[in-house]
């Protein structure tokens, strides 16, 4: 065993150096795809993703050799047990190759869809189809984008998306899992994850109905009850949000207190003329306010921060990149000036910094401590950057205080973005897992992710679906084959690192008020725990930041209690029904 263990470690080291290499190639070929989306770059990208696919067998398979049982490095041990899954590069090589093309084809869809208008331009997902589905009051203008945009890409994508589901199970069991679902979920080193995650979602669903029933009842006053049952689900095309995932931007029309509306950021913004760099420089600010690293030259230089103006086919969504040699980090974004994107550029920027914590690792443990730890950071720092406190300090807002029904109009913005969140956040993956198991046959697939909609969301489509279309391809993290359980187990932890921030950084006083900008304090609990990446199993990693070993939802409850409060009174002031017992989705009067 001696002998094995030293051998063990020797392996791990040429590992180590030939990954770096290989993985950095990589990086730069999906980058150039990604920002540039020509055949050419398609093909490099394919060939470098083979190349690594390779490697990662080669290492893969001969880790599998070592008895670790009798090891006495418990990093060693984790390190070989990582490196044997291997996921697709367990395909053989003619189907790792169509499974490669047809990942491409799906994202690259999605990417460049466009939705066009009967006559003059076509309208791209970002920013123009987002804008409409935001700022339109017209439920027929709703529908045209709504509509438009699930026809150019969930239609598109349908039949490649069953192809995909087999080879990603075949994939899954070259691996040991039994479907690719398997795989996804052990990422969470948990054998109770499913249970665990139901009675998260049971302890939330009474501030989600809250929340629907009040929202409802403000959208059948303005869009009347030939389009809005009280006592029925919502049509899924007039929250806001191309996938009502989020319903911040019909804030105007569910205000508590209309009376107070509060101050138009992104307006204050742009009067202030912020470029996209200063958004990036204002979450830097923030990380390094808290005593953490800045972002590195590459950064400034190699980052895409907007949408190019040299017509360039770009993926616009948003996401962070480490190029693996410890200084090429980057952040490639469609950025327009709102508020909205300004908090996802602080979302952003928790990857990088996650990154920049672990980068002097071994490249195997260069991770988060689970992919919900990875999102949780900048939702996290996003927390005390939209608080009142904060932004009337950074000059984006003039009112000295906030009263208290200002106040709840304020938690009603931040509950528009994460209670709504919770439900879409949670079917995401259960329809993925059920369609990885088999649950969900491949011709019912829109029937049942409608039948989740429904159950979770209490949303109905605005017009009737046929198993023609594809509704949940035209979701990103779904063409891009992107895990999603990760968003909803870090809507739950980021309050819990909040609260435990805002503790560190001396904060007395409710939650939304905390801003724990500047504090030392604040950013040593982080920095000690991002620094670990994923060497750790994640409940050592959350007992250290927050002294519980469980995720919990008592510190989201504890932030939103002063809104749950006046939602419950003015609910039964109004006599409403919670849920949907009218639970049919009505079409008529839509023509
Ligand atoms: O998708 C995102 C943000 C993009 C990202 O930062 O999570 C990005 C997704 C992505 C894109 C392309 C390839 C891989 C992942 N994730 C990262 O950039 C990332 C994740 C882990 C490590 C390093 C980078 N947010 C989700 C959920 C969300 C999160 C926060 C607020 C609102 C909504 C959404 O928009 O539906
Ligand atoms: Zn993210």
């Amino acid at each position: 065993e001696f002998y094995n263990e030293t051998v063990a470690k020797a392996f791990l080291q040429f590992y180590e150096h030939t990954t770096q290499v290989v993985w950095n190639e990589f990086m730069e070929a999906t980058w150039n795809y990604a920002t540039n989306i020509t055949k050419k770059n398609r093909e490099e990208m394919l060939h470098k993703d083979s190349e690594r696919s390779q490697h990662m067998l080669y290492f893969g398979t001969r880790a599998r050799l070592f008895k670790t049982s009798r090891f006495h490095d418990v990093a060693v041990k984790r390190m070989l047990s990582k490196l044997q899954n291997i996921g697709k590069a367990a395909l053989p090589q003619d189907e790792l190759w169509e499974y490669n093309k047809l990942l491409a084809y799906m994202e690259t869809t999605y990417s460049m869809a466009q939705v066009c208008l009967s006559e003059g331009p076509c309208l791209p997902l970002e920013p123009d189809l987002q804008e409409v589905m935001a700022t339109s009051r017209d439920q027929k203008e709703l529908l045209w984008a709504w509509q438009g945009w699930r026809d150019a890409v969930g239609r598109q994508l349908r039949i490649t998306f069953e192809r995909y589901v087999q080879l990603s199970n075949k994939a899954a069991k070259l691996n040991g899992y039994k479907d690719m679902g398997a795989l996804w979920r052990s990422k969470y080193e948990s054998d109770s994850l499913e249970q665990d995650l139901e009675q998260l979602y049971q302890e939330l669903q009474p501030l989600y109905l809250n929340l629907h029933a009040y929202v409802r009842r403000a959208l059948h006053r303005h869009y009347g009850p030939e389009l809005i049952d009280p006592r029925g689900p919502i049509p899924a095309h007039l929250l806001g949000n191309m996938w009502a995932q989020s319903w911040v931007n019909i804030l105007d029309l569910v205000l508590p207190f209309p009376r107070k509306p509060p101050e138009d950021i992104t307006k204050i913004m742009k009067s202030q003329h912020w470029k996209p760099s200063k958004m990036f420089e204002e979450a830097d600010k923030f990380f390094t306010s808290l005593g953490l690293l800045s972002a590195p030259p590459d950064f400034w230089k190699k980052s895409m921060m907007e949408r190019p103006a040299d017509g360039r086919e770009v993926e616009c969504h948003a996401s962070a990149w480490d190029f693996y040699n410890g200084k090429d980090f980057r952040i490639k974004k469609c950025t327009e000036v709102t508020i909205e994107d300004l908090l996802s550029i602080f979302h952003q920027m928790g990857h990088i910094q996650y990154f920049l914590q672990y980068k002097n690792l071994s490249v195997i443990f260069r991770a988060g401590a689970n992919p919900a730890f990875e999102e949780a950071v900048g939702s996290m720092i996003t927390l005390s950057a939209s608080s009142h406190k904060h932004l009337l300090n950074r000059g984006l807002l003039s009112h000295q205080r906030q009263d208290s029904e200002e106040e709840v109009n304020f938690l009603m913005g931040i509950a528009l973005e994460k209670i709504a969140f919770i439900p879409f956040a949670y079917l995401m993956d259960l329809f993925r897992w059920k369609v990885f198991d088999g649950t969900i046959r491949k011709d019912a697939y829109n029937q049942e992710w409608w039948n989740l909609r429904l159950k979770y969301q209490g949303l109905c489509p605005p017009v009737p679906r046929t198993e023609d279309d594809f509704d949940p391809g035209a979701k990103f993290h779904i063409s891009a084959s992107m895990p999603y359980i990760r968003y909803f187990i870090s809507l739950v932890l980021q309050f819990q690192f909040h609260e435990a921030l805002c503790k560190a950084s001396g904060h007395v006083g409710p939650p939304h008020r905390c801003d724990i900008y500047n504090s030392k304090m604040a950013g040593k609990l982080l920095e000690d725990i991002l620094k670990l990446g994923s060497s750790k199993p994640w409940p050592e990693v959350l007992q250290k930041i927050t002294g519980q070993t469980e995720v919990s939802t008592k510190a989201l409850m504890t932030y939103f209690k002063p809104l749950l409060n006046w939602l419950v009174t003015e609910n039964v002031r109004q006599g409403e029904i919670l849920g949907w017992p009218d639970f049919s989705c009505t079409f008529e009067g839509k023509n």
